[in-house]
């Protein structure tokens, strides 16, 4: 199977290098020096920080031959996809599009696209992108993937890879896998970036353990389909598990980089207003991470 991944950071790198096993994978990158590199040196992925395998893939930055492809998966974050709509709007309709982007903003960009397949996914695997060609897999998850519309025999192939580390999940509703992982990033990301801490501490911080209380109690009943006890737990779970670990908002934050906000807390609060809910907390911590975003000049 051709397979186009669009971005070469921390998950289009991972992807690219585990698909390359089995696949002929191209990856699409911004800069002309990332494609240089990876079509010389092959992707090298890290495990437990030593190096476990290269993965051997084509690399493209003028996005040549992305009407090629059996499938492509995009793995720029949501704020950047208006810089690829023309290429995407260029492809064939019956190319097969897999979103593998964290929160929900996405979903009006691919409303607009004329492709009659088009698959969203939620990653629970942790990459970080260490150079050009090489990618840590820190955090060894799967990937959760739902139909979005068209037809679910197109990416039939794709789930039917199974890898050592690296799987996949079929997941019947989209918006069901997609508000769980949005709720998980909601709860999580916006507190530790604006207090500064690791996840574990929303929980082990008396104080701010009742603030993450108050915040969900505020958002969960903007999607009632959702069970508030069990999301809970699982986000609870969630912040024990990964308790030493860094949110990728704080990261994005300590990196001076745009975070997913828009994508997350922007996505309630519009959702939220369409339903005549007020959500003043989830409101004021939006406004605390656009504040900390211009204070960063990101
Ligand atoms: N990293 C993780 O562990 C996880 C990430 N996710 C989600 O996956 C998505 C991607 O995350 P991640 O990989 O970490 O983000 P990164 O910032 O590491 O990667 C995004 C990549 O997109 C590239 N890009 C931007 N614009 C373009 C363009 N016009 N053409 C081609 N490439 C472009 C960037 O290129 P350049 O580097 O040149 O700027 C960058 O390499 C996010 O929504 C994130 O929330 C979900 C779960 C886990
Ligand atoms: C699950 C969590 C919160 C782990 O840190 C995450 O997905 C993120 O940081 O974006």
């Amino acid at each position: 199977m051709k397979i186009g991944v669009i971005g070469g950071g921390s998950i289009g790198l991972l992807f690219g290098a585990y698909l390359s096993r089995k696949n002929k994978v191209t990856l699409f990158t911004r800069t002309e020096g990332q494609a240089i590199d990876l079509k010389e040196k092959g992707v090298s992925v890290l495990v437990d920080g030593k190096p476990s395998f290269k993965g051997h893939i084509e690399a493209s930055h003028d996005f040549k031959d992305l009407d090629r492809q059996d499938l492509i998966i995009i793995t720029v974050k949501h704020y950047h996809l208006q810089d690829i709509e023309v290429n995407l709007k260029g492809l064939p309709e019956d190319i097969p599009l897999l979103f593998l982007q964290n929160g929900m903003g996405h979903l009006k960009f691919i409303d607009g696209l004329p492709q009659k397949n088009i698959f969203v996914g939620t990653v629970e695997h942790g990459a970080l992108r260490m150079a050009p060609a090489e990618v840590s897999h820190n955090g060894i998850g799967k990937t959760n993937v739902a139909l979005y519309k068209g037809n679910k025999k197109t990416l039939e192939e794709l789930l039917s890879i199974e890898q050592r580390n690296f799987c996949f999940h079929f997941e019947r509703d989209f918006n069901t896998m997609l508000v769980r992982k949005l709720l998980v990033n909601a709860l999580i990301n916006p507190l530790t970036a604006i207090l500064n801490v690791p996840n574990g501490e929303l929980i082990a911080n008396k104080h701010y353990y009742h603030l993450y209380l108050e915040l969900f109690n505020e958002i969960v009943p903007v999607f009632p389909g959702i069970d508030k006890n069990e999301m809970l737990n699982e986000i609870t779970a969630i912040c024990k598990k990964t308790a030493k670990n860094r949110s990728s908002m704080l990261k994005d934050l300590d990196h001076h980089t745009e975070t997913e906000i828009d994508s997350i807390l922007g996505f309630i609060l519009e959702k939220a207003e369409a339903l005549k809910i007020k959500l003043p907390i989830t409101l004021a911590i939006y406004q605390m991470v656009k504040g900390k975003e211009e204070e960063k000049e990101v």
